[in-house]
């Protein structure tokens, strides 16, 4: 196998840094892979310059293995992370480990493990490798140059004392997909890589707030079957490594997708992997009982609540509890993973003119409720009306049953919200929904939607509503579809669109 021997000072690769000097390519052109190019050789000199001397401004962050470091490098045009690591491995019980073992992983630094795998991997789901500086033998350190992360770590994000930071259900769901799909790229290469450490810490932002796998210090690049992983000894972090690997031979994908689930447990909690503050300590202990039982609003970070629709909390939890199940064969390919989540996030996402429906809305506010909890808890009737205009055509509401809507959930999460609908959408121009949760009422203003201007126009005064959990607002334009076998409250059905006769839906959201 080529990479057992290949040192890390001379693990020069033809890849493509796709993300250099992002502000000037187009957004089409950043991820344009199949333009080879040398990882750069860095001196020790250029990069000390370019950190500032290593300099307290610089610094981004500390990890187990060192410290990284904000860089401008090429006359400051382009910013890159330096990851500073001590080599560490010229301790006697390497050495005595060398001696009876050239393949393992254990043989080489993380840091030169991780310029080997990234000199063979790219994507623009990774934090990719821009290139290195061969070990200053004078203080032992070894420098990895690195694609810059601005907006952190997922880690921060979740954990954020600021709810302001917290990102939404879209956000979550999105930078869920978004690692899985870098884990699954990582497996599917050939040979397949598998990471070993995957947690929010590891997973960083970009520019485009978009998720990055990075931290490649521990993957194992290579078959299960290849004598380097046989003879790799476990490792990984705690509260995301997979109990069932207690020895090299038992590692296996599966390893991966278990620290997987525990990250997608995170995402949707907002708890660490391993809490003192929580009984059970550990998410996993905490969570799956929880979701056994039905209880996802359970599990649910408390800063922003359920999802609007019930479905994309359970889909996630029921994925995350799959995911850590503890026999690996048992648990999900991360290709179903990627699938699972596919789906997850059309429910959860917003059709694209949406932002623009929301521009026009000069009313929202989503930082505060437009009713106040005097009115929530006031114990009112509370009324949804729903008044569609236009052409006779598309006057028409879909067609529904009334008996669809005559008892239906309104599905934030609260098992007991019941609606009831007090007109038939069937056949009115008006659709009247008014219901009541003990202590909790939901109050919804007259919505306009007219044809004649883009799809999903609204003309209303007040649409966003409150709950207990905050403001959740109307989804105007998702096409109908086998989401409707399960249509609840959250999916009247009305005509929209003359020309396409798609029917559209509107739904609560909640914002995010
Ligand atoms: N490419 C990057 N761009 C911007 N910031 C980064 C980058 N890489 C790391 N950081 C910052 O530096 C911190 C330390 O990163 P590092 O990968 O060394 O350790 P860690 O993942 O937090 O912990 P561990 O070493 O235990 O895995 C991160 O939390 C992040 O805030």
């Amino acid at each position: 196998m080529g990479y057992l021997s290949c040192n890390a000072e001379s693990a020069i690769a033809t890849c493509d840094p796709h993300n250099w000097d992002l502000k000037r390519k187009p957004k089409s052109a950043r991820h344009k892979l199949n333009k080879p190019v040398e990882i750069r050789d860095f001196s020790y000199d250029e990069l000390v310059a370019a950190t500032n001397g290593f300099s307290a401004e610089s610094f981004l962050g500390k990890g187990s293995h060192g410290s990284v470091y904000k860089a401008l490098l090429d006359n400051g045009k382009f910013i890159a992370a330096v990851k500073k690591t001590k080599i560490s491995n010229s301790t006697a019980t390497f050495h005595n480990h060398r001696r009876n073992c050239t393949n393992c992983t254990s043989c080489t630094s993380p840091a030169e493990n991780e310029i080997e795998i990234l000199s063979r991997v790219r994507n623009p789901r990774f934090v990719n490798l821009i290139g290195f500086c061969a070990a200053d033998h004078s203080n032992n350190t070894k420098l990895i140059v690195v694609e810059y992360m601005p907006n952190g770590s997922l880690y921060d994000l979740l954990h954020s004392s600021s709810s302001s930071r917290s990102p939404g259900w879209t956000r979550r769901v999105r930078f869920g997909l978004q690692v899985a799909k870098a884990v699954q790229a990582l497996h599917s290469s050939n040979p397949p890589v598998i990471h070993r450490d995957i947690k929010s810490s590891n997973i960083l932002i970009d520019q485009d707030w978009c998720a990055r796998l990075g931290d490649f210090g521990l993957a194992l690049r290579g078959h299960v079957e290849d004598v380097r992983v046989k003879c790799t000894p476990p490792a990984g972090t705690l509260g995301y490594l997979d109990p069932g690997y207690l020895a090299p031979g038992d590692l296996s994908a599966k390893s991966d997708v278990f620290s997987f689930g525990i990250l997608l447990l995170e995402i949707i909690s907002g708890r660490n992997a391993i809490d003192m503050n929580y009984s059970p300590p550990s998410v996993v202990d905490w969570a799956v009982p929880m979701i056994k039982r039905g209880d996802y609003a359970g599990i649910c970070d408390r800063r922003i609540g359920a999802p609007a629709d019930p479905a994309v909390i359970r889909q996630l939890a029921v994925l995350a509890a799959r995911c850590v199940r503890s026999t690996a064969e048992k648990r999900p390919a991360m290709a179903e993973v990627v699938e699972c989540l596919k789906i997850v996030w059309k429910r959860v996402h917003a059709p694209p003119f949406w932002n623009n429906l929301r521009r026009r809305v000069s009313c929202v506010d989503e930082s505060k409720p437009l009713i106040s909890n005097q009115e929530v808890y006031d114990g009112s009737e509370d009324v949804v009306k729903v008044t569609r205009v236009g052409s006779r055509r598309n006057r028409k509401v879909s067609s529904v049953s009334s008996a669809e809507y005559g008892s239906v959930d309104i599905g934030l999460g609260y098992g007991n919200d019941r609606m009831g609908r007090s007109k038939s959408i069937g056949s009115s121009d008006e659709i009247k929904v008014s219901g009541r949760k003990a202590g909790v009422t939901v109050k919804m203003a007259a919505v306009k939607l007219s044809k004649s201007r883009s799809m999903g126009v609204l003309h209303s005064q007040r649409f966003v509503h409150y709950n207990k959990r905050g403001g959740f607002v109307f989804e105007f334009g998702r096409e109908v579809d086998s989401e409707l076998a399960e249509c609840d409250m959250s999916k009247l059905v009305i005509r929209l669109d003359e020309k396409s006769e798609k029917e559209m839906l509107v739904k609560p959201l909640v914002s995010i």
